[in-house]
């Protein structure tokens, strides 16, 4: 059977989020911090063998302090990340268990994923090596240079990519080792490099990542349109829609 490493990234500079006491992984959402309902996702399911939140430096005792209780309840680990999404994957990759045939990397800040977008995402890992969460984009793309249109681009073909981004274990450590510090926004690109295929799977744009205080709000609205009962209910039995 195959095994998961997950790890849950947390240790970005949250400076889109605007004036915050918290960085956003750790800002409350319907009762518990951002973090934990992206962890909670992973813990618990029988094809993940470890589970790792990777938060930054400078978080990290108070992280440790207000959720250590969390982290040994929920089997958790965690490390420092690093000044740039790379290299907290890479810090997240140095702890991976000898036991995980796959790793799976998804931002904290995507708490919204579902238990059946992430049994489809990891299936696809599983059969094609590589594979992430990604919806069509469906908006008119204009690029603009200063403040004006320069140009309509075609939206054909194009996908929004998402996180969990899940791969076998050995292509994803080849794929790190030949990207030296390559400056890249999601993890596929570094397989990209290696000219492997990344599979697709299509989500939902309510997998949204909570980058500013609108998000937030977004994100908010999401869980309150739910009933708390149905909401619950599916948490208890991890059913596909846990929104009911
Ligand atoms: N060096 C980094 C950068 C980002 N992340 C994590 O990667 C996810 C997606 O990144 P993003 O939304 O860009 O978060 P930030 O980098 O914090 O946001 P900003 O760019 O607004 O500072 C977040 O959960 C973030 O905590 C990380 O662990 N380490
Ligand atoms: C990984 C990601 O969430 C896929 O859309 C996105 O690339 C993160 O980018 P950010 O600049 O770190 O927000």
């Amino acid at each position: 059977m195959s095994k998961f490493a997950v790890l849950v990234l947390a240790a970005g500079r949250s400076s889109r989020f605007g004036d915050s006491t918290y960085k956003k992984p750790f800002v409350m959402l319907d009762g518990r911090a951002v973090w934990l309902h992206s962890v909670e996702r992973f813990t618990g399911r029988d094809d993940v063998c470890q589970t790792i939140v990777v938060v930054a430096p400078e978080d990290r005792e108070e992280f440790t302090r207000k959720f250590g209780a969390n982290l040994m309840f929920m089997g958790v680990e965690f490390c420092e990340g690093g000044a740039e999404r790379a290299d907290s994957v890479r810090a997240g990759l140095e702890k991976v268990s000898p036991a995980a045939t796959h790793v799976a990397i998804h931002d904290a800040a995507r708490p919204m994923v579902t238990p059946g977008e992430v049994d489809r995402v990891f299936a696809a890992a599983v059969e094609t090596g590589a594979a992430i969460l990604a919806t069509p984009v469906t908006a008119t793309l204009k690029r603009v240079v200063d403040g004006r249109i320069t140009a309509t681009e075609p939206r054909e073909g194009l996908w929004a990519a998402q996180t969990p981004q899940a791969f076998e274990l050995g292509l994803y450590r080849r794929a790190v080792e030949a990207s030296a510090c390559a400056a890249v926004t999601d993890d596929a690109q570094l397989v990209e490099r290696l000219g492997e295929p990344v599979a697709i799977v299509e989500g939902s744009p309510q997998n949204l990542k909570i980058t500013t205080q609108e998000d937030l709000v977004l994100a908010s609205s999401i869980f309150a349109s739910k009933p708390p009962a149905v909401k619950k209910a599916a948490q208890v039995f991890e059913e596909d829609d846990i929104w009911g």
